[in-house]
């Protein structure tokens, strides 16, 4: 296996950088900026926060709600799907998170329930040492989930009630982001102490500050794919697997060797999936029927088989946490 990735590794003709152009301001969604008024006229409600973020771009910070969205209230950050990061650097990840003043941090996977049982005794350690003014009477904890779309927030609702009240669904999960379109009534996820959620629409700043950022976010599936385009996230994945080393995909689709040409890429994976299609062209003679590779499904499907981990987990905030020069640095 090392050989084989050194010799991708050498095949490749590696893009150091990715090329950005495109305005990600309108990737924002008008029912985000509803769900970011409603969410914050319902803080007042709660005790504490829940952050869910995606464990893959744990630094992305630009994807959150901004600080005065948050208030004062005790701030649980919890990555999600940690079975699909590169978490081998966990300790330098917290570590960084912490310099940026997230001290409190879970990472979990919601599919196999992984570290779910830590969330409530953390959560209720931190109300504990807060002020909670107008609720202080109140013996049941009100706690807000948010995050940007498809992290996770109704996946870990239900994980939390399958671990402490047995019983199963209460959130609707979807694989696409926007599944939860309003700031829903409170849910019950906890008999002792007596705690309820608030599941949210997800949240996404918009104020994105680089296009990398956005293809980040739109490479773990938090933006609908054909706002961005597939065939731009499938090229952005191909960037970054190569950058990472990551050359599963060579494998998975039988190519001959890695490749940072992404057309090449998509051409041989319609190819061997056979996903062709039929184009008219005009000659001169009349039109022509000619069979195209399909790239749109070829990008899909390399986009959904990245995003079932089948290529490997991945750790896409790496060049933050190695302190190298990124677009995103500024955020
Ligand atoms: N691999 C993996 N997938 C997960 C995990 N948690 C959730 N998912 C999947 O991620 C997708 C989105 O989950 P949701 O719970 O609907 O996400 P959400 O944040 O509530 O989404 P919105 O309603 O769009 O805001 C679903 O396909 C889930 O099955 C996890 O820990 N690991």
């Amino acid at each position: 296996m090392k050989l084989f990735c050194a010799l991708c590794s050498a095949r490749a003709a590696r893009r150091e950088f990715f090329p950005c152009g495109r305005d990600v301001a309108r990737w924002f969604p008008g029912h985000m900026a509803k769900g970011l008024k409603k969410m914050q006229s319902s803080l007042k409600l709660v005790d504490c926060v829940i952050e869910v973020h995606d464990a893959r771009i744990s630094f992305h910070v630009a994807g959150r709600p901004p600080t005065e969205t948050l208030g004062l209230k005790p701030h649980l950050l919890v990555l999600n799907k940690m079975d699909l990061a590169d978490l081998t650097e966990q300790q330098k990840i917290i570590h960084h998170l912490e310099g940026r003043g997230l001290k409190n941090v879970i990472f979990t996977n919601c599919i196999k329930d992984e570290n779910i049982k830590q969330i409530i005794p953390k959560v209720t350690e931190l109300i504990g040492y807060s002020y909670r003014y107008h609720r202080a009477q109140n013996l049941e904890y009100c706690i807000m989930v948010i995050g940007v779309p498809n992290v996770g927030k109704s996946s870990l609702i239900n994980a939390l009630r399958r671990q402490h009240l047995r019983i199963g669904k209460a959130a609707r999960v979807g694989g696409e982001p926007g599944i939860t379109r309003a700031v829903m009534s409170r849910i019950q996820v906890c008999e002792r102490p007596l705690m309820f959620l608030l599941d949210t629409p997800g949240v996404l700043d918009p104020r994105i500050q680089s296009v990398e950022t956005g293809l980040k976010l739109a490479l773990c599936g938090t933006v609908l794919d054909h706002l961005v385009g597939e065939e731009a996230i499938a090229d952005y994945l191909l960037y970054t697997l190569n950058r990472h080393k990551l050359f599963g995909y060579v494998q998975h689709y039988g190519l001959s060797n890695a490749c940072d040409d992404v057309q090449h890429v998509l051409k041989s994976v319609a190819v061997k999936l056979g996903k062709t299609r039929k184009v008219k062209v005009l000659t001169g003679t009349g039109d022509v029927n000619v069979i195209q590779p399909n790239y749109s499904m070829a990008a899909r499907n390399f986009l959904q088989t990245f995003r079932s981990g089948l290529l490997g987990p991945v750790m896409l905030d790496r060049d933050i946490l190695q302190g190298l020069p990124t677009a995103d640095m500024d955020l």
